[in-house]
């Protein structure tokens, strides 16, 4: 890592340390799906008190860069038809989220069939001045990438490589694993309550990242629906 690049890591560590990274990544093709709602939905959350922001695509991030210096957590998300893969899967992307402003870049740190190796995007992020996150979905592989300079492991993929078996609960021990080693932890995933938030930052857990509980207005509504509909059957009229 660069010099450059260690400055970076530093003033990220010290601003990010304990905070709320807001997820403004709207339900694909719905009606918060334009770069105006994605902007509002971030200068929203810093107003919140949000510390970070994580952001899809590089339309959206260059925008959202040009409106706030709030650190920005890049991804760019593509469905491919020869590999599982998702987040950030090309050197190219990483190219792309660095020129449009994002401080760190965060990939799929999952072991599985992918067109770019771990490391190569790992080190094409530290090459065009980023911090480096993995989503990870377990121990093993976001132990090996904090190993290999990594900045931050988040816990993102976990429950999301067999969509038949996604749990409710966030992944509390696989946080706690990592914090035993030493890492920098993002708990992401299924933090969709402020408690939930909270339980993450008490198991050590660097800094917590919330996406559907604040920027996904279909989900939140679609819950409160659910827990209406559960009740509503078993209420005699
Ligand atoms: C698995 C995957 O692709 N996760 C994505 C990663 O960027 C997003 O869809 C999530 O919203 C984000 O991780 C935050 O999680 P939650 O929305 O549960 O707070």
């Amino acid at each position: 890592m660069s010099v450059v690049n260690q400055i970076l890591e530093q003033k990220l560590l010290l601003s990010l340390k304990h905070a709320l990274i807001a997820s403004c990544q709207p339900v694909d093709d719905g009606p918060m799906d334009k770069v105006v709602h994605v902007v509002a939905m971030a200068l929203a959350a810093i107003d919140g008190g949000a510390k970070g922001l994580r952001i899809e695509g590089v339309e959206n991030v260059t925008a959202v860069a040009k409106a706030t210096s709030t650190p920005i957590v890049g991804i760019v998300k593509r469905d491919l038809t020869d590999s599982p893969i998702r987040i950030t899967p090309f050197i190219d992307d990483v190219k792309a989220l660095a020129q449009a402003g994002a401080s760190i870049i965060a990939f799929d740190g999952t072991d599985r069939k992918r067109p770019t190796a771990m490391l190569d995007l790992l080190d094409a992020i530290h090459q065009h001045g980023c911090v480096a996150m993995a989503d990870c979905a377990d121990y093993e592989t976001g132990l090996m990438l904090a190993r290999h300079g990594c900045t931050f492991i988040g816990s993102t993929m976990s429950g999301y490589t067999d969509l038949n078996n996604t749990p409710n609960e966030p992944d509390y021990p696989l946080i706690s694993r990592w914090v035993e080693q030493g890492v920098n932890v993002i708990a992401e995933g299924r933090y969709n309550s402020p408690q939930r938030a909270a339980k993450a930052i008490e198991l050590g857990a660097f800094s917590v990242t919330v996406g559907s509980a604040i920027t996904r207005v279909e989900h939140i509504t679609q819950w409160f629906v659910g827990s209406i509909d559960n009740v509503a059957k078993t209420t005699p009229v």
